[in-house]
């Protein structure tokens, strides 16, 4: 046999072979992996990370204003800074080039030649073809001969009057990869800790330009001002200035402003399909998007207005299910926890435990076990055993009380401001259940609509942000695309029959109709695939089923009901809206409903044909309701209801909450 040693093959080369180096123990920080890994965040490429960077930033401010109630407003401003100027903020002497075949689109003599003559070729045969009255394509734009050298730089800047951030803790949030304030279990948008501190990696790798951060906490007489970096090797903030600055207009809320590297024109358009997506699912909330630059007919700017003020509630925090636990995790809690021994343990730290099924399962634990022993006792062993158990008990499914969908109400006033469409059914399903975690589907079907493109418009959601990318592999699409097209048509049509429209004969054409998909899914675990949290396998049967479900739910009936059943629901989103502020009047929705109709009934002298149409309010009483809750603000626009006039075929409420179109 021949050797196979290093030393022969190599050509005869007879030195010692290289001694390996001793293997040394290194150990990665947290920035630096995912420096390294940064297409794990959605950091991809210049392009992409443009994008995740403005979605992280819109995602934490939206996030930011809820969690105070406030109805969020978020001005988000993408800049273009050209090279030259880009240098003459770092300080750098832009300088010609001089060895221009150092170049990478350096282009030789030769090739110019070549590539001239072609475009005068092709100039040539457009003519000819004019000439005959064929028809002439337009000139394809000479092909930019655009080097690697020849990076965009964009400042990225999200304005938002949200919470705010304690000014002690502003370096850490920031500067710190997996920090954050959203840990624990709730439906939340984000979650890793990891968006914004990705966008300062992205700026530091690609610009080296620090992070800066301007926030004012709700009464605060000071905004904080930090301008800071993250030390990567050993995952801390690098802070270059970190004060209190005067806060004379007792603003609250934080902008954020990042550098980055990044390529508007490739991802220009996906940008904008998430800005119109996320206002379709956020209609509570006011966007402004700009994109400037020095060209001023590439300047964008969209505003998506605010229309409606009913927030769903901000999700609470819950406790495990048993199912939903693991190991790991119930060592967690029994570190965590401040109960004394297990039955306060298992009864407090867990849903769906009550005392007495407590004593039931330490029973079955075996005689090791007890329920006054010290929690903070339990052994290994014991704690499988626990786990064991949590496996092959039962309990009862986990309720959906924690979490908050964008209702139904928001999604359909989301889908008719953005797109227009002339039809559109919602669902929202009640809550189920997927290992241990709650989750809730709402779906809609829309038909036609502005700025729609033909053929199935499939929007997704997950935690109330928009879903981009990876369709292909996701549950939603799956479904719409292979086991429901047939269903959704036969929906579609229904909707379409059933609003004895004149163009009653119309017959749905799946590839010349534009159709849209609306599916929302909210959860305290999103069970992402894939690592970009982009989308939702459909090999989980539980969510596969429930979106197939809800989508054939969409039925036609269901809000497409008479008058009264419509009018009546927006006052009840109204008041459960309310509630949700108004933490005191959570149990008193009944009431609420009364004034928040009142309210809407006296600004708008409509009570009359209000009270006619709506259940549970009689004039008078919705006369009282309102002298007693004494609202004095004017809604900002007026209310119309034409719907209600015998023959007429929509209903359009504005303000203060509603634009809805009811065919009957
Ligand atoms: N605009 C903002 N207003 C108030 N707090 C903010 C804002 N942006 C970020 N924060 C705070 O900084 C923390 C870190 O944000 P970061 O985007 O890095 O992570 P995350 O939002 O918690 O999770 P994810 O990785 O999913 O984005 C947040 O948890 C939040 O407390």
């Amino acid at each position: 046999m021949e050797s196979e040693s290093p030393i022969e093959t190599k050509k005869g080369k007879s030195k010692t072979p290289r001694k390996p180096k001793d293997s040394v123990l290194k150990q990665k920080s947290p920035a630096e992996f995912f420096a390294e890994n940064k297409n794990i965040a959605g950091f991809d490429n210049p392009g992409k990370s443009l994008y995740t960077t403005v979605r992280e930033l819109v995602e934490n401010a939206l996030d930011s204003a809820e969690t105070i109630s406030e109805l969020p407003v978020v001005e988000i401003t993408i800049e273009e800074i050209v090279r030259s100027k880009f240098n003459s903020m770092i300080g750098l002497v832009d300088r010609e080039r001089i060895d221009e075949e150092l170049y990478d689109d350096f282009e030789t003599a030769k090739a110019r030649e070549k590539r001239l003559a072609k475009e005068a070729r092709n100039l040539e045969i457009q003519a000819k073809n004019a000439s005959l009255g064929k028809k002439v394509k337009d000139p394809a734009a000479p092909k930019a001969i655009r080097g690697r050298g020849e990076a965009s730089f964009y400042r990225v800047t999200c304005k938002d009057n949200g919470r705010g951030m304690p000014h002690d803790d502003i370096p850490n949030m920031f500067g710190r990869v997996l920090s954050g304030t959203k840990y624990g279990l709730k439906q939340t948008r984000g979650k890793f800790g990891l968006g914004a501190k990705m966008a300062l990696i992205w700026s530091k790798m690609s610009t080296g330009l620090p992070i800066e951060i301007s926030s004012s906490m709700t009464g605060q007489n000071y905004s904080s001002f930090c301008r800071l970096d993250i030390d990567i090797h050993r995952n801390i903030p690098h802070i270059y200035l970190h004060e209190k600055r005067d806060n004379k207009e007792r603003w609250h809320g934080a902008e954020i402003q990042v550098v980055i590297e990044g390529n508007w024109t490739t991802y220009r358009s996906k940008i904008l399909h998430y800005m119109r997506q996320m206002a379709v699912i956020t209609p509570y909330a006011q966007f402004l998007f700009k994109f400037v630059s020095d060209t001023s007919d590439k300047n964008v700017t969209v505003r998506f207005a605010r229309r409606t003020d009913i927030m769903p509630p901000v999700p609470p925090e819950t406790k495990y299910h048993p199912s939903a636990v693991d190991l790991l995790l119930i060592k967690r809690l029994i570190a965590e926890t401040s109960k004394q021994n297990l039955l306060q343990f298992l009864q407090h730290e867990f849903v769906n435990i009550g005392k007495p099924y407590a004593e039931r399962l330490i029973g079955e634990m075996g005689p090791d076990f007890s329920p006054k022993m010290p929690v903070k006792s339990l052994n290994s062993q014991q704690i499988v055993r626990i786990h064991q158990l949590f496996r092959q008990a039962k309990f009862d499914d986990p309720s959906g009380d924690c979490l908050s969908p964008a209702g139904e109400y928001n999604l359909r006033l989301g889908i008719i401001k953005e797109l227009h469409p002339d039809m559109v059914a919602t669902y929202s399903g009640s809550a189920q259940v997927f290992e241990g975690h709650p989750f809730i589907v709402e779906a809609g079907v829309s038909v036609g609509g502005k700025d729609v493109k033909q053929g199935l418009n499939i929007f997704r959601f997950a935690n109330r942000i928009p879903l981009l990318f990876e369709q292909g592999a996701d549950v939603v699409a799956r479904t719409a695309l292979k086991r429901i097209k047939k269903e959704l048509i036969s929906i579609t049509r229904n909707l379409i029959e059933a609003h004895s429209f004149s163009w009653n004969s119309y017959k749905i054409n799946q590839t010349q109709d534009k159709i849209g998909v609306f599916v929302s899914i909210v959860s305290t675990k999103i069970p992402f695939k894939g690592t970009g949290k982009e989308y939702i396998g459909d090999d989980i049967s539980e969510i596969a089923s429930a979106v197939k479900r809800h989508k054939s739910n969409v039925c036609v009936g269901r809000y497409i009901p008479d008058a009264t059943g419509a009018i009546y629901d927006v006052l009840k989103e109204m008041a459960l809206s309310h509630a949700s502020k108004k933490r005191r009047y959570q149990d008193e929705d009944a009431d609420l409903l009364k004034k928040v109709s009142a309210r809407l009934i006296t600004k708008n002298t409509l009570a009359e044909k209000l009270a006619q149409h709506v259940e549970q309010v009689d004039y008078e009483m919705a006369m009282e309701y309102a002298t007693q809750s004494g609202v004095k603000e004017e809604p900002r626009e007026p209310i119309y209801i034409q719907s209600l006039e015998a023959g007429k075929q929509f209903i359009d409420l504005h303000s203060p909450v509603f634009v809805f179109r009811l065919f009957q």
